[in-house]
């Protein structure tokens, strides 16, 4: 399958001699990277969004590759016949997960944005908050190869919103592509892959970089068992890995990754030692060149 997603001069308007929104927009999405798109109100980015989250099909242009996508709306139906797991269950088993697979990413999925305890409450009576929790698990249920989010952390609380972050560099770090729009500039700050500004129906590259080289580093020493590489995942998230002694490495990995790179270490099988995690200092932010 293809993973690529590639938008090629892709054009979208509302109605046969409705204005262009979108015009001659040329974007690649790849495995593993995070892509912010920014804009004023109104530019079109949650139209791209669609496109991008093939729910919407452009007015001209090309779009091929079919990761398999999920995609959390800016504004998400919450008036469903379902109780929160029922509904997640339902989801799950349509992206191809088993009943009781499905079950039980969602009872995980809950109790990770702190929604657990409404488990069993019918959606229709859930606050816009929660509702918004169970918007985003389902989309990272069954953990797509495109995660596709609009305005995902606006109602969550500051653990969630927390949480979702997290949720969003594992994503990457286990090979995913991820796409969002969030109105707080300091969203996953320094962790995009690129970001792009939709103006005048067009998408401007504003800032392209290679995520591991963006933002401060968090330094971690890991002793593996006899003779094991570093788990794939975990080697690909750090921007440098140095075997700094038989069985010991040193990763420098992005701050905004390290929870994730933690995460990879202590459930590998065998697990391995973390020997010492130390954080960037706050200021000044460090050179990511200047570790040694
Ligand atoms: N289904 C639709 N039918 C007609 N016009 C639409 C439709 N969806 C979006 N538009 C128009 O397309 C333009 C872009 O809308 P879109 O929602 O994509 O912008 P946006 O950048 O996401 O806005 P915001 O930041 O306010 O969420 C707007 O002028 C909007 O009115």
């Amino acid at each position: 399958m293809q993973r690529d997603l590639r938008l090629a001069g892709v054009g979208r308007r509302y109605g046969l001699r409705g204005p262009w929104v979108l015009r001659g927009v040329d974007l690649t999405l790849t495995p593993g990277t995070l892509t912010r798109i920014e804009g004023a109100n109104g530019t079109g980015k949650s139209t791209l969004l669609r496109i991008l989250a093939r729910l919407d099909a452009p007015s001209e242009g090309r779009v091929t590759g079919r990761p398999r996508t999920a995609y959390v709306p800016e504004r998400f139906p919450s008036a469903l016949p379902f109780t929160a797991v029922g509904y997640l269950t339902h989801l799950g088993t349509i992206h191809g997960l088993s009943r009781r697979t499905a079950q039980r990413a969602a009872g995980t999925w809950l109790e990770r944005f702190g929604a657990g305890a409404y488990a069993g409450t019918p959606m229709a009576q859930l606050s816009k908050g929660s509702s918004q929790k169970v918007a985003v698990a389902q989309a990272l249920l069954a953990e797509p190869e495109l995660l596709v989010l609009d305005e995902a952390w606006t109602g969550l609380d500051a653990a969630a919103r927390a949480e979702l972050e997290r949720a969003v560099a594992e994503r990457t770090a286990t090979g995913g592509a991820v796409v969002f729009v969030d109105h707080d500039p300091r969203r996953l700050a320094g962790a995009p892959d690129a970001t792009y500004t939709v103006l005048h129906g067009g998408l401007k590259l504003r800032t392209a970089q290679a995520s591991s080289s963006a933002g401060p580093l968090t330094l971690v020493i890991v002793r593996g068992p006899a003779g094991e590489q570093l788990p794939p995942d975990a080697a690909r998230t750090a921007v440098r890995a140095e075997q700094a002694a038989p069985g010991v490495h040193r990763l420098a990995v992005p701050a905004s990754h390290s929870d994730v790179v933690l995460r990879i270490l202590l459930t590998a099988r065998p697990p391995w030692h973390v020997v010492s995690v130390t954080p960037p200092p706050d200021d000044p932010v460090p050179n990511p060149g200047s570790h040694p």
